[in-house]
């Protein structure tokens, strides 16, 4: 049960208190943002609605803390992750809960997000610990016209204060992904949680209190992300931004002062089907990763790029596993839930009638129940359709028709978005020619895109995004470098 037992204090009444100074706090605003469940868009949680007044204390408070923070020893910081990736498994069943009410994700998907992050905070204690555990040493002779005079000690140093801000249908995990590699390498953290998904990722937070944290060194600040974002996102005391979402993230490269920025955004992910492909495995995959958690995940199959003379059979195949889809509520485990807004219901609604309008072949009824969207495959799709371009984060999925491999690559390649994409063929060679040519920041042979597991690196190029993630990429990329130089009177040259 959400904010019960040790999840007690979090709670003000029936609305969640934000984390600052090792503390649960009651914003001065006397606000609160409902969290609107998506099953039965009744308001189901309420959270603090900071002011700016506040985010400057907890921006303050992180730039004290990270001074601390940078001389605790590396063991000690990988202690205290592991620590708290305990709690956070141990206490999986509330926390899934609330991803369950907040975000409709079907329960056992919920169960898994909680699960896997506790295992990524884990992995990146360690990770942090190999990485940070060591520097370069370089002797100056190495360049032409020096004598060893000079040794250099090279070593990766935190940057300061990272602003972290996960989306709605990751927000524990791809809270954690930022968070845990930010305090492994001795920054401080403030979370900004999407709305929906504060009150889980408010539970995650109080696993690392629980953990034993410095008070001061994590903070999380709850709001609407169009009330209190700019602020954040442009606070001079940030030294770093972490940012998982849509073309918001955009916004934010263009408006963050010179800080590294770490960006995963949307994507448009092609699935490029060959005449040999193994079709069974091709209808899972797409299938599966098309209308895994409805759709809502950047790596989502995004459109199906097929040769034209298998399409019909693999049309059947995808359809005959669409029909055995179950749909409903997130409580009772159903493959396909409530998308997480009207709004976001409204726009999947869009591209469906556009496509409509347009002649694409719809393979099942389209059939809507408040944000309830039942799956849809729609063949014959033209590139003349939004459908073809833009994406749904929706169980909507397009097929196009293809007569060339280059059709598809050149398809792919059309689009804003390079995050991931998938080629399914039996030629191992040919498969290669084709990751290579699709811009895109991952290519999956014959299975499906996906961000796991989390020590992959993981990019989007174009405007899918900024940077790398995984675990070490993220780690890297929450340092800086500093060099320290020995001069020396005369050369000196170690002996055998
Ligand atoms: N690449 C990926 O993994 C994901 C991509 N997306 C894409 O983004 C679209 C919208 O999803 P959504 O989650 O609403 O994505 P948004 O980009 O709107 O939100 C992502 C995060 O940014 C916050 N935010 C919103 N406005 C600002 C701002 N001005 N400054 C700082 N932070 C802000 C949000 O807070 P708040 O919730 O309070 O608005 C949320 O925490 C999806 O349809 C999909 O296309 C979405 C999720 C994941
Ligand atoms: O933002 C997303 O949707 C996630 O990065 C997708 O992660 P997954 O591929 O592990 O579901």
């Amino acid at each position: 049960m959400a904010g019960s037992d040790i999840f007690a204090e979090i709670i003000d009444g029936d609305v969640f208190n934000y984390y600052s100074d090792g503390q649960w706090n009651k914003s001065s605003s006397g606000k609160y943002v409902p969290i609107i469940n998506p099953t039965t868009r009744k308001v189901h949680f309420k959270v603090q609605a900071c002011t700016q007044e506040e985010v400057n204390k907890v921006i303050e408070s992180a730039k004290t803390a990270q001074k601390l923070w940078a001389k605790t020893p590396l063991w000690k910081r990988a202690e205290l992750l592991h620590k708290a990736a305990a709690i956070l498994k141990e206490h999986k069943a509330p926390i899934a809960e609330c991803l369950v009410k907040e975000i409709a994700k079907p329960a056992k998907d919920a169960v898994t997000e909680v699960v896997r992050s506790g295992d990524l905070v884990s992995y990146c204690a360690e990770e942090g610990v190999r990485v940070l555990g060591e520097g370069k040493f370089l002797v100056s002779d190495s360049f032409p016209g020096n004598d060893r005079t000079k040794y250099c000690l090279t070593s990766k140093i935190p940057l300061g204060v990272v602003l972290a801000i996960p989306p709605f249908n990751y927000p524990v995990n791809l809270a954690v992904s930022k968070i845990a590699p930010a305090l492994i390498s001795g920054n401080s953290i403030v979370l900004k949680p999407p709305t929906q998904g504060a009150v889980a990722a408010l539970h995650m937070v109080h696993c690392f209190h629980l953990a034993g944290f410095p008070k001061g060194l994590i903070s999380c600040v709850t709001g609407k992300g169009s009330e209190i974002g700019d602020f954040l996102t442009m606070h001079p005391g940030v030294n770093c931004i972490s940012f998982t979402g849509g073309d918001t993230g955009i916004a934010i490269s263009k408006k963050s002062a010179m800080i590294p920025l770490q960006m995963e955004l949307g994507g448009k992910d092609a699935c490029i089907v060959l005449e040999d492909a193994d079709l069974d495995l091709v209808a899972a995959n797409i299938v599966k990763g098309g209308f895994s958690y409805s759709g809502q995940r950047c790596t989502a199959v995004k459109v199906a790029l097929v040769m034209e003379s298998v399409a019909d059979i693999l049309v059947k195949k995808i359809n005959d596993k669409v029909a055995k889809l179950t749909v409903g509520p997130p409580e009772d485990d159903n493959d396909i839930t409530p998308v997480v807004t009207e709004s976001s219901a409204n726009y999947i609604e869009g591209l469906v009638m556009d496509a409509k309008k347009k002649g694409a072949t719809f393979c099942q009824e389209y059939r809507r129940e408040g944000n309830l969207i039942w799956p849809l495959l729609l063949d014959n799709v033209r590139p003349d359709m939004r459908i073809a371009w833009e994406e749904p984060f929706g169980p909507v999925l397009p097929v196009i028709r293809i007569n060339s491999v280059e059709e598809g690559i050149q398809h792919c390649n059309a689009s804003n978005f390079g995050l991931q994409g998938c080629v399914f063929t039996k030629d191992i060679n040919k498969a290669m020619l084709i990751s290579d040519a699709m811009e895109t920041g991952t290519v999956q042979i014959n299975s499906a895109p996906a961000r796991g597991p989390d020590h992959f690196p993981f990019q989007g190029l174009k405007d899918s995004g900024i940077g790398s993630q995984g675990i070490t990429n993220s780690i890297n990329m929450m340092t800086k470098i500093k060099t320290t130089v020995i001069n020396l009177p005369t050369p000196s040259y170690s002996m055998g």
